[in-house]
């Protein structure tokens, strides 16, 4: 069995682990792990509880007006009181989060992970880097809903809806600068030299009665707060998927977009939903509903909408940026995934839940347990569904979507996003989507020209040298994240790098969920300027800085190449990433030159003649894992739309701006020769002509 397979089985166990019943609360054992966003919150009492308000006056949050003192008149700030958090010294809030960080004894006894944090973990420097950012997370925990109680305190994140009109909460420069930095650190990170090309990319819409895009986030129709919210954001011009989703969501329609890596995805589903929830409000009879429904005396939640993401970290992250656009409005996000303690995610979704990221298992185990009801779903994002697939979701996912009381397709507004779509999705589409439409932004399966791509020939025993090699030549004031195919290499080459005084840490399944994130909190936060992955960080992930990805390992599937380098050149930013090949992946070799071809990348000689010589052994093009047919990139026509359906209009848009894509100077930088035989396998440098497989 392949090192890929072997990842994908034990990942897969990993996942199933998570399924109805297997919580690590339902073992008897309560983890004691508390996730990054729910970290410095005190307990939980039950509504209506006096103590509770004393807790949460003393601690800084705000006491609730009760919803009759409330000023109804629509977009009225809510006065959230914010003086109680401003006055509180922030060392107080980092004291509590220093508790929650101070039981370190759970350190992974594999000996690799402890060499590979022996840098940071359970250090002062560790501990006190999670308290950072940390009022914001602190401040969700006030939040409890009016409708729980008129006594309950509140959010001073959040606003409300009352009598059908949107309440706002009061604007508050505190929360403000941690949910979306100063300014100062807005300008680090920031959209790159390259962003407005992304108007350049064409665009393919195919469907019925397809709604014409926006064209500027001024001149749409957005509703005001969040209008305020994406500019606050630093957001000035939306990206062309988002340019469609808001008028395609607008318009109520259900949709399957497809574009590049990096390219703006996440507001592509969250500005359609937060657009229509922020002007519409809740269903009516929700609140009531959500009332007499109750598990355990606590009414049940339910979210108007609903987002399912592949792994814990894309929820996580997914959730970090609707806390965003969510800020002072009615609507309350809150998220749940595996691996970390299931307590005290039931707490945060008491204090109100609209908008859930959710990763399939764990939302199975908390639907099973009656504490959330999907009855009230308005919109369903899948985000990354192929991935989903991938991972063995596809009943967890069926039985969410079918097997609950959400509403039909016909009732609700059903969205699915990835920078790639294989034939197996959209078959799930048939069966989850309704007259969607199908949204290209470039080639299906491309990969965005930001990115640098070289492929380096070298073999696996040379490839300890090349990577110190490429590793000694390249700007360390980048991150670089390091793909290998398996757990163990995973651990083996962080080891390696940190015995070569690299500042290097490590991310894959067999981490507990708190060592993953602070592998991850440590790479972005640039105390590990290196990150060794297998592809559990494949996906989704936006750390801002990477500028180099480097594919130690390549994927046996082309997809997963697409995603991997897509962790780099994002938002418009430039990036390198450098592949080695050897014979091992020949699988992809006729993939990757298509996908070279189309990105405008240097197309190695060598790897030309490789993908001839396959082609006697009956080669595919990498695609075709697990079973499928077809692949996301197909016939690999540069442009072709790959919606399956028949029978459907079809809308193209060529890019609003003329003009040829041209590489940027540092894109096109030249940092070849890193590998063997100067990127060449041996057999084809010293014979041309003769067969080196
Ligand atoms: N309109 C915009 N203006 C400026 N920056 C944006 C805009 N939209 C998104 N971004 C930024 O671009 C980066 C990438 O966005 P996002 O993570 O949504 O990409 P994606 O398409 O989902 O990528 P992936 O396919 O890897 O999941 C993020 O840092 C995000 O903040």
């Amino acid at each position: 069995m392949s090192n890929t397979s072997n990842d994908a089985n034990s990942l897969n166990q990993k996942m199933a682990d998570l399924s109805v019943n297997k919580s690590s609360s339902n073992s008897g054992k309560k983890s004691s792990y508390i996730p990054p966003h729910l970290r410095a919150q005190p307990p939980t009492a039950p509504a209506g509880d006096d103590s509770s308000m004393a807790r949460t006056a003393s601690w800084g949050g705000n006491l609730v007006q009760s919803q009759s003192q409330v000023s109804l008149s629509t977009n009225q700030p809510l006065s959230s009181g914010a003086s109680g958090i401003n006055s509180k010294p922030r060392d107080q809030y980092s004291n509590r989060g220093q508790s929650g960080y101070q039981d370190n004894n759970t350190r992974n006894s594999n000996n690799y992970n402890n060499r590979g944090y022996r840098d940071n973990n359970g250090s002062f420097e560790n501990r006190d880097n999670f308290n950072d950012n940390r009022f914001s997370r602190t401040t969700t925990w006030a939040g409890r809903r009016d409708d729980r109680s008129s006594r309950a305190p509140r959010n001073p994140i959040y606003g409300l809806w009352a009598n059908g009109k949107h309440v706002y909460a009061e604007k508050n420069p505190r929360i403000e600068s941690s949910l979306f930095g100063t300014p100062e650190q807005n300008e680090v990170v920031s959209t790159g030299i390259n962003f407005e090309k992304y108007d350049d990319i064409p665009v393919e819409a195919t469907g019925n009665d397809i709604p014409n895009p926006i064209t500027s986030f001024e001149e749409s129709d957005l509703e005001p707060l969040l209008a305020q919210n994406i500019a606050l954001a630093g957001y000035t011009t939306p990206t062309p998927v988002q340019k469609w989703s808001v008028t395609i969501g607008g318009a109520g329609r259900d949709m399957m977009a497809c574009a590049q890596t990096g390219s703006g995805k996440t507001g592509g589903f969250l500005f359609p939903i937060l657009n229509v929830a922020f002007k519409n409000g809740p269903a009516p009879g929700r609140e009531l509903d959500t009332k007499n429904r109750s598990y355990g005396g606590r009414p049940k939640a339910m979210p108007i909408a609903l987002i399912l993401s592949p792994t814990r970290e894309l929820s996580s992250q997914i959730f970090e940026e609707s806390r965003k656009f969510c800020y002072r409005s009615w609507v309350h996000p809150c998220v749940v995934y595996g691996g970390s303690d299931i307590g005290a995610q039931i707490s945060q979704i008491n204090r109100g839940c609209d908008l859930l990221v959710a990763t399939p298992g764990r939302l199975v185990d908390m639907i099973d347990r009656g504490i959330i009801s999907l009855k009230y779903v308005q919109f369903l994002v899948l985000d990354e569904a192929d991935r989903m697939l991938d991972m063995g979701f596809e009943p967890q996912i069926r039985k969410i979507v079918e097997g609950e009381d959400m509403p039909g397709s016909a009732d609700r507004q059903t969205l699915m996003f990835s920078a790639t779509f294989p034939k197996d999705i959209q078959h799930l589409a048939r069966d989850f989507l309704k007259d969607y439409i199908f949204l290209s932004v470039g080639r299906v399966g491309s990969t965005s020209e930001n990115i640098t791509q070289k492929i380096e020939y070298v073999e696996d025993e040379d490839k300890y040298s090349v990577l110190l090699d490429i590793l000694k030549s390249i700007d360390q004031s980048g991150l670089t994240l390091v793909f290998v195919e398996t757990k163990r290499m995973a651990d083996i080459l962080n080891n390696f790098l940190l015995d070569n005084n690299y500042k290097s840490t490590s991310i894959h399944g067999d981490r507990t969920q708190r060592d993953r994130e602070r592998a991850l909190d440590a790479f972005r936060t640039g105390r590990c300027t290196i990150m060794v992955a297998t592809a559990v960080a494949a996906r989704g992930l936006d750390i801002p800085n990477v500028t180099h990805v480097i594919n130690y390992d390549l994927p046996s599937d082309i997809d997963d190449y697409v995603h991997r380098i897509g962790r780099t050149g994002r938002a418009g930013n430039v990036g390198i990433a450098t592949s080695f090949f050897n014979r091992n992946n020949k699988n992809i070799v006729r993939g990757l030159i298509d996908l070279l071809k189309e990105a405008n990348q240097e197309v190695p000689n060598w790897l030309t003649f490789v993908a001839r010589e396959s082609q006697g052994f009956g080669n595919s093009r990498g695609r075709g894992r697990g079973g499928r047919s077809g692949g996301s990139g197909g016939g690999y026509g540069h442009g072709a739309s790959k919606d399956y359906r028949t029978n459907v209009q079809s809308s193209s848009r060529q890019p609003q701006k003329g003009g040829q894509y041209q590489k940027s100077q540092s894109n096109s930088s030249s940092q070849s020769g890193f590998g063997f035989n100067n990127g060449a396998p041996p057999a084809f440098e010293s014979s041309s002509g003769s067969s080196w497989f």
